[in-house]
């Protein structure tokens, strides 16, 4: 499955507006009540906006042309009641879509990363980090500025622009539409314009992503740069991106602006056209000076509201941009679902290649018609050459992915039905450099261990006791409290395997693989591991993959893997001189 996020014919789909705009409503559905409210606020300062011109005209008519001063004063006092109203309202609906802005965060932010934690490897061998990040901390806070200051102003917009429109055309018909035409031109524009404006937008974001992307990559690497001195590789490199980000950043910019001076050019228009043609139709008694006041204010209130759109116009085009990358990732499904159980195969081993084939996505084909049997109990050792698919093969074991074709047995399952918390607790895995997370060594231990979930230090102290494992632990200065602050300092590769294997032991599993866990580790620290490893349940599986062969020499079984095969090696002797062979031909 491609799950490339840059990939245009990836299985993200993309999605019109209309369909974005029913996404992104549908994650904030939930808060009806307060959208209503809002609405509701907005609906009337919009009403009041309106009314007022229509106020301002009426009273000139019919009282300061008649210099009739009290009913001024009363009008100037229902106005100003008027104001306070519209103040009162757009502070309502700026704090509650506020909220919801924020809360469309909120959920948005969990849903992506929830989705990111059910995708498989495949996906994250396919993307980038910092471009994940990107769009968690990013495009998603795009949405939210929609939300929290656009939306309202966009519909109060569109509301008071239909409001005025209606005013123009019933106050007099002929006048209204020559004042409206303008905005014929404006519409056209809009439409016409729009999507490049959110191409532009994209790119935009997409660089912003690669540019995290790079951070990212320099960051996690640091040491590489310096020790191989690297700086201005990277510099150069970052450079680069940085220039990216900023060309299309820039000419995003200018795409969102585009829409502001040509919508006032046009609203410019419409009231020349207005004040020409309405102090025609005043001479020939066919419109008042009041009339012509308030029509001269609807025009305003027409084509502000319309100059608004503009900007708002390019928030909504940023925001469903923010939206399409988002989306691509919430459109994403995992391959490696479970299945329905198909019914037991036969159960004398505890994991079964049966004529298993499997390629990378768009790449050559690393497993070729595999057949094996790994037994309960036993060890067994994965030997051949570099990229010979030793990891690929373990990898599928513990259906990280699944074979292009043919199915892996785990107790006579297919391994595809089991949940992916009944698998990892069958299944324990270690890699060259294992991952911990920052906390204790003791969290560490414990971690992802749902039979000790609730042990404290002192349980688990006395646990390890139980096991055997008590010396081990004196490797760390503070036992099981030591910290861990960060996966660079304060701890060594020794330190951190010693913590994996325990981690593992632990848990239990019924098959163990070790994939180079002992690669970089001196001999001393390799006893330890040993050790630890002689306390695993009599029952579990081991599966050693190592390039050193001191360390498969007690293995019951030793497969060769290369090119695309899978087999038996014979003896530890046998598999030597195969490897040497190997070696001297290639
Ligand atoms: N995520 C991936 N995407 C595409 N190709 C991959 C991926 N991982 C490995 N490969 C390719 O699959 C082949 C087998 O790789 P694999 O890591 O399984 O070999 P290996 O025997 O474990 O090698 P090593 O001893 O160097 O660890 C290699 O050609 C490698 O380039």
């Amino acid at each position: 499955m491609n799950y490339n996020l840059h990939d245009e014919s990836g299985s993200g789909k993309r999605e019109s507006s209309m369909a974005a705009l029913k996404g992104i409503f549908g994650l904030v559905m939930h808060e009806r009540g307060k959208l209503i409210l809002a609405f509701l606020a907005m609906l009337m300062n919009s009403f009041l906006n309106l009314l007022s011109p229509f106020f301002i005209g009426y009273t000139i008519d019919h009282y300061v042309v008649t210099k009739q001063y009290p009913g001024v004063l009363l009008f100037s006092g229902i106005l100003l009641i008027m104001y306070l109203i519209l103040l009162l309202t757009s502070y309502l609906q700026t704090k509650l879509m506020g909220g919801v802005g924020q809360r469309l965060l909120f959920t948005l932010r969990n849903a992506v990363f929830n989705k990111l934690l059910q995708l498989p490897i495949a996906f994250f061998n396919q993307n980038k980090a910092g471009d994940l990040i990107s769009r968690i901390n990013n495009d998603t806070d795009k949405l939210n500025q929609f939300f929290s200051q656009a939306l309202t102003q966009f519909i109060s917009s569109m509301v008071i622009m239909f409001g005025a429109g209606v005013f123009l055309l019933i106050i007099n018909i002929q006048l209204g539409l020559a004042a409206l035409a303008p905005a014929l031109f404006i519409l056209i524009f809009t439409k016409v314009v729009s999507p490049w404006v959110k191409k532009r937008n994209a790119e935009s974001l997409r660089a912003a992503g690669d540019m995290s992307a790079e951070i990212q990559e320099s960051l996690g690497n640091f040491k590489v740069i310096i020790a191989f001195n690297r700086r201005d590789y990277y510099k150069k490199r970052f450079q680069e991106v940085n220039q990216q980000n900023y060309r299309t950043a820039f000419r995003a910019g200018l795409a969102n602006n585009i829409f502001l001076p040509i919508y006032s050019f046009f609203s410019s228009i419409a009231q020349l056209i207005v004040l020409t043609y309405g102090i025609y139709l005043i001479s020939v008694n066919e419109l008042t000076i009041g009339l012509l006041v308030s029509y001269l204010a609807y025009v305003v209130n027409f084509y502000n509201p319309l100059r608004q759109l503009a900007s708002l116009w390019s928030s909504f085009q940023v925001a469903m941009a923010g939206w399409d990358r988002i989306a691509r990732i919430l459109s994403l499904e995992t391959n490696l679902n479970v299945i329905p159980s198909t019914g037991t195969n036969s159960k004398d081993c505890l994991l079964e290649f049966n004529n298993v084939y499997f390629s990378y996505p768009n790449g050559k084909e690393i497993l070729h018609d595999i057949n094996f049997k790994l037994l309960r109990g036993k060890t067994y050792a994965l030997v051949g050459p570099t990229g010979g698919g030793k990891t690929t093969t373990a990898s599928l074991m513990a259906r990280l992915y699944d074979p292009t074709e043919g199915h892996v047995f785990l107790d006579g399952q297919d391994i595809r039905a089991y949940s992916s918390s009944e698998r990892s607790k069958k299944i324990g895995f270690i890699l060259q450099e294992p991952f911990l997370f920052t906390g204790t060594v003791g969290e560490n231990i414990l971690y992802g261990n749902e039979l000790y979930a609730t042990y404290d230090s002192t349980a688990l102290h006395e646990l390890i006791k139980d096991r055997g494992l008590e010396d081990l632990i004196a490797v760390f200065e503070s036992g099981l409290d030591t910290p861990i602050t960060s996966q660079e300092d304060g701890i060594s590769l020794g330190q951190k395997q010693v913590i994996a294997f325990i981690r593992a032991v632990l848990r239990n599993p019924d098959i163990l693989i070790l994939d180079e866990a002992t690669a970089n580790i001196d001999t001393i620290t390799e006893r330890l591991l040993e050790k630890i490893l002689r306390k695993l349940p009599a029952h579990t599986t081991l599966v050693i993959i190592a390039h050193r062969l001191n360390t498969i020499e007690n293995a019951d079984e030793i497969f060769f893997v290369n090119l695309g095969k899978v087999t038996p090696a014979g003896s530890f002797a046998e598999a030597v001189n195969r490897l040497l062979n190997d070696k001297k031909n290639s």
